[in-house]
């Protein structure tokens, strides 16, 4: 197994991005004239989206110095760093091609959909992303008002298994038609019904699109309470900045000047491959739980630490990587990486947490 992630590391793609870190200041003072206080409110609002996102690796790196079953390994990371610092692996965006893509506002909608029902697929042992993301670009193809607010806010159960050609009831199936019904009616009341709005409303950061998303679809607030500290994931709404990214390569409703501050998306795989590569190490018992295929309780220290830990060590590697290489690395790119590597090995056991948010 380890062998089989080994030989899968280098990988290459032709993606490439832009990067600007913004400054997280944020600081007050008593009497200011009005243009001055205007402009700090202006400040303000980039700090307190910036300070939304740096929750996520601060909280994440808190869970990982008090985590009791899951250590992040240094020399772990020391060792794949090594491996990969010569040539770092780039997998292009949708490399499988499976992926809608018209270049347009129709694409923002789709990838939005998409990663309203981006979690939960193992328990159905057939079921997996790639049929979620054929599915629903099928499904746009035959009918390219499938996902207008409207619509969405009227979908059954049974309709979205048939929307995706699933023969059989979908994992939490009830929840996914719950959040296809708040993501319509939330874009149709805040967002003249399209996802592409709310992009555009963010200025070209993903950091303001994470923090718009959260505040305006509860089914995105992905979080956690770790011995009484809050943490955040954001898994969904980062992934879907990094969908558009990877989509438009760049580009159009796809560029962000921050793109950098984006971490990696805390699902079931990627802790998973970290642990093959020795970058986590596990208790004995969280290690028999996962061999075992047990399920894992939503918010259990077991859990968050999986999560947290995987983002803490990916930042690490991001760390070391843009060190050792020269060369600014993003978390996004690693994300990819690993995800693709984790999604290539079939023996590749992953922990089993019914969750709606990864
Ligand atoms: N960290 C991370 N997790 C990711 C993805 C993606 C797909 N990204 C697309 C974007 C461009 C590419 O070309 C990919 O097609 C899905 N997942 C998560 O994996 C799990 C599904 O696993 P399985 O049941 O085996 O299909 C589930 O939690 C799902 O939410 C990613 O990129 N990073």
């Amino acid at each position: 197994m380890v062998e089989d992630l080994k030989s899968t590391i280098r990988t290459e793609t032709n993606r490439s991005g832009k990067l600007r870190i913004k400054e997280n200041k944020w600081f007050t003072k008593p009497g200011l004239f009005k243009q001055q206080i205007d402009k700090k409110k202006k400040k303000k609002t980039v700090s307190a989206n910036a300070a939304a996102m740096e929750e996520v690796r601060q909280s994440s790196a808190w869970v990982a110095r008090n985590s009791s079953h899951v250590t992040v390994d240094s020399s772990g990371i020391e060792k794949v760093v090594e491996k990969i610092k010569e040539s770092i692996p780039k997998v292009e965006w949708d490399y499988e091609g499976i992926h809608y893509f018209d270049n347009g506002p129709l694409t923002v909608q789709y990838l939005f959909v998409l990663d309203t029902l981006n979690f939960c697929f193992w328990p159905d042992k057939d079921l997996n992303y790639d049929h979620l993301a054929k599915g629903l670009k099928e499904a746009l193809l035959n009918d390219n008002s499938a996902f207008d607010a409207d619509r969405l806010q009227k979908y059954t159960g049974p309709q979205l298994r048939e929307l995706l050609k699933w023969p059989r009831p979908l994992p939490l199936e009830e929840e996914r038609v719950r959040l296809l019904h708040e993501v319509g009616f939330e874009l149709e009341r805040s967002f003249e019904g399209m996802a592409s709005k709310l992009v555009e409303s963010c200025g070209k950061s993903a950091v303001k699109l994470v923090s718009l998303i959260t505040r305006h679809f509860p089914g995105f607030r992905d979080h956690s309470v770790y011995k009484g500290h809050q943490v955040f994931f954001y898994k969904r709404a980062q992934i879907f900045a990094s969908d558009l990214w990877g989509a438009f390569k760049g580009q159009g409703y796809g560029e962000f000047n921050d793109i950098s501050s984006i971490t990696m998306f805390a699902d079931y795989i990627v802790p998973a491959v970290l642990q093959q590569l020795g970058v986590l190490k596990y208790s004995s018992t969280l290690a028999s739980i996962i061999e075992a295929s047990s399920e894992i309780g939503a918010g259990t220290e077991e859990e968050v630490e999986l999560r947290a830990c995987s983002i803490y060590a990916v930042e690490k590697m991001r760390e070391l990587l843009s060190i050792k290489s020269g060369k600014q690395v993003l978390s996004v790119e690693l994300d990819l990486w690993l995800w693709s590597v984790g999604v290539q090995c079939p023996s590749l056991q992953h922990h089993r947490t019914l969750s709606i948010y990864y």
